[in-house]
């Protein structure tokens, strides 16, 4: 009974379905009260000009449609007859978008494998087979072993690429699997090739294949098993494809002329450059609701009913973390800027330092130099601020791209918002770890700061959790913000306060009241108080900076403050994530 429901087809019906937006300049109807139906194994293309409203209409089915008080959606969405929301979806559909995210350091083969670790239920080999399966039916058996790529690393084509996501996705076996312009992007061999394999999906398994496309080629529309023609939020033509639309479209006076591509003809009809086309406009609606809309109504009636399958997820969270840390460590460990670049640059940074403040004196000769104090608290503050640096700015640049991918993956229930974060944070952590061991093992012997064991040690403590702390700003920013760019951009007004209220450049009782609890939001303060008593507790030095930069806490204290102050930011940055993740998605 219960596998009887996991294969049971899925018709996917629309009703009175109204899609409104508020604009300056009044209320904009996108969808107009269309209604309509995508069949269980059929491959159903959506065609429109520019602006028809077929992507409103494939967001709209796959509940992606934004709602509130200036966006209204009007009518029902049904599978098999019932009732489906944004968080049901996944139990039975899975939807592909335009713009392929997947993870450039990962091959296709791990991306699709990835995704049954946490959608198929089974064995190890039960879950391979079933990899294996995907990438034949897709024909991704020559790249399956090579990086999907981007910018830095050469990768698959885009035709593979596109592959590889829909491949993503139909590991879990979805009973309807929806797809935003499949094509795109892609020359028309790839893109028949791409038709030809989600027909197959569909004719083989009974699966319901819906999708938008833009200018198919003769070969591919000869594919369709349904069409849904649109202009301007309204529907002109539903129902079979090939000789049936021709048929239709003749009978009204509109012949596509003998061996030209149907494609092509319809968008020339339907697009609304033209004011030929656009008088013809409610001549094709009318001829539409008349002759055609009665038919796909009782379609709609006749299709299948059925309840919808509620489906689990498949790994509880202690199952979920140790595959995200997996995937992240390659992800990280892979990407030659994160792991090369970095190291080189923490080197050759730690190195300028220690020769920059070379062998500081100590004090025992000159306690009373002013200057060597200056120089040895200078360098205290800058190796702090230098290790955080090291840390937020990848954080910042790669966290709006890897957000994308969780929201993906979190959108398809793959795993939960609390699995990712702590598998992904103990995985940047850990990729951090080596750059302030690195940066003490050179600075610290390099420029002579306190020879004892135990200050060497708090110093180094303190250093790798100031790292910490900078992966968890770049965090904060990275989820306030869409993408790197505005993260890149918007950081330094967030980080350089935080800077100038560390008590080292303003003596934090010279700050005036209504402005000095900032210093409180700087963990550069928490850092330079830590370090430099670290180093001024025992000195030879007499006008000694503990007493001179009026600090408030002990060295300890600094340093649990930090601690606490790494675990709130992370904690304020997890919950924005679950707060813009609804806008994001
Ligand atoms: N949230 C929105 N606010 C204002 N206008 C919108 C919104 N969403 C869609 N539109 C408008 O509705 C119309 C239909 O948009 P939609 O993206 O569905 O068209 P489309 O047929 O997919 O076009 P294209 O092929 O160019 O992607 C367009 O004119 C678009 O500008």
């Amino acid at each position: 009974m219960k596998n009887q429901a996991k294969y049971l087809p899925i018709d996917i019906t629309f009703k009175d379905l109204k899609y409104t937006v508020a604009t300056k300049n009044g209320d904009k109807v996108i969808l107009n009260n269309i209604e309509g139906i995508c069949k269980s194994g059929e491959v159903t293309a959506i065609l429109g000009s520019s602006g028809a409203g077929k992507t409103s209409l494939l967001n709209g089915l796959c509940k992606r449609l934004q709602v509130d008080k200036n966006h209204r959606l009007e009518g029902s969405i049904l599978a098999n007859q019932k009732k489906y929301t944004s968080k049901s979806f996944p139990n039975f559909a899975s939807y592909v978008m335009q713009d392929d995210i997947l993870p450039e350091t990962l091959t296709v083969r791990e991306c699709i494998a990835f995704a049954a670790d946490f959608k198929i239920k089974g064995s190890k080999e039960e879950k391979e087979k079933k990899v294996d399966e995907v990438i034949k039916t897709l024909k991704l058996e020559r790249c399956q072993n090579t990086l999907i790529g981007g910018h830095f690393i050469k990768g698959v084509s885009g035709g593979e690429r596109k592959r590889t996501s829909i491949g993503f996705e139909l590991v879990s076996n979805p009973q309807v699997i929806f797809l935003d312009e499949p094509t795109s992007g892609l020359d028309s061999f790839t893109a028949y090739i791409l038709i030809n394999e989600l027909r197959e999906y569909a004719h083989n398994t009974k699966k319901t294949v819906i999708f938008t496309i833009h200018q198919p080629s003769t070969d591919i529309w000869q594919m369709f098993d349904r069409i849904i023609l649109m202009v301007h939020g309204q529907i002109i033509y539903q129902g079979p494809g090939k000789d049936q639309i021709l048929n239709y479209f003749s009978r009204n006076a509109f012949h596509c002329p003998h061996n030209s591509n149907p494609g092509d003809y319809f968008l020339s009809i339907m697009h609304s450059e033209s004011s030929t086309n656009v008088q013809n406009f409610p001549r094709y609606i009318e001829n539409y609701q008349q002759q055609l809309q009665g038919l796909v109504h009782e379609e709609i009636e006749q299709s299948n009913i059925s309840d919808l399958e509620k489906r689990q997820q498949v790994l509880n969270i202690f199952q979920q973390i140790p595959l995200i840390i997996k995937r992240c460590l390659k992800i990280n460990f892979r990407n030659p800027i994160l792991v090369k670049s970095r190291t080189i640059q923490s080197i050759i940074m730690a190195t300028y330092i220690g020769l920059i403040w070379f062998q500081l004196p100590d004090g025992k000769n000159d306690p009373l130099n002013n200057v060597d104090v200056q120089n040895r608290a200078g360098l205290i503050y800058f190796l702090s601020v230098s290790v955080f640096m090291e840390s937020v700015n990848p954080c910042v640049l790669t966290f709006p791209v890897d957000k994308a991918t969780f929201l993906r993956e979190e959108n398809a229930k793959l795993y939960g918002q609390f699995a990712y974060f702590i598998g992904k944070f103990f995985v940047d952590i850990l990729s951090n770890l080596p750059l302030p061991i690195l940066d003490t093992l050179i600075a610290y012997f390099m420029t002579g700061l306190r020879l004892d064991t135990g200050a060497f040690f708090f110093y180094l403590i303190t250093m790798i959790i100031m790292s910490i702390t900078g992966v968890s700003v770049g965090y904060f920013v990275g989820t306030l913000f869409k993408d790197a760019n505005t993260s890149m951009s918007m950081m330094p007004m967030i980080v350089i306060p935080f800077m100038l209220f560390s008590g080292f450049y303003k003596n934090r009782s010279d700050y005036a009241s209504w402005i000095g609890w900032i210093e409180y939001l700087s963990p550069f303060k928490y850092a330079f108080q830590a370090l430099c008593i670290n180093e001024f507790e025992v000195t030879y030095f007499i006008p000694n900076p503990i007493k001179t930069y009026n600090f408030e806490f002990s060295k300890g204290e600094a340093l649990g403050l930090l601690i606490v102050y790494m675990i709130v930011v992370s904690m304020i940055a997890f919950f924005l994530l679950s707060i813009f993740k609804k806008k994001l998605q």
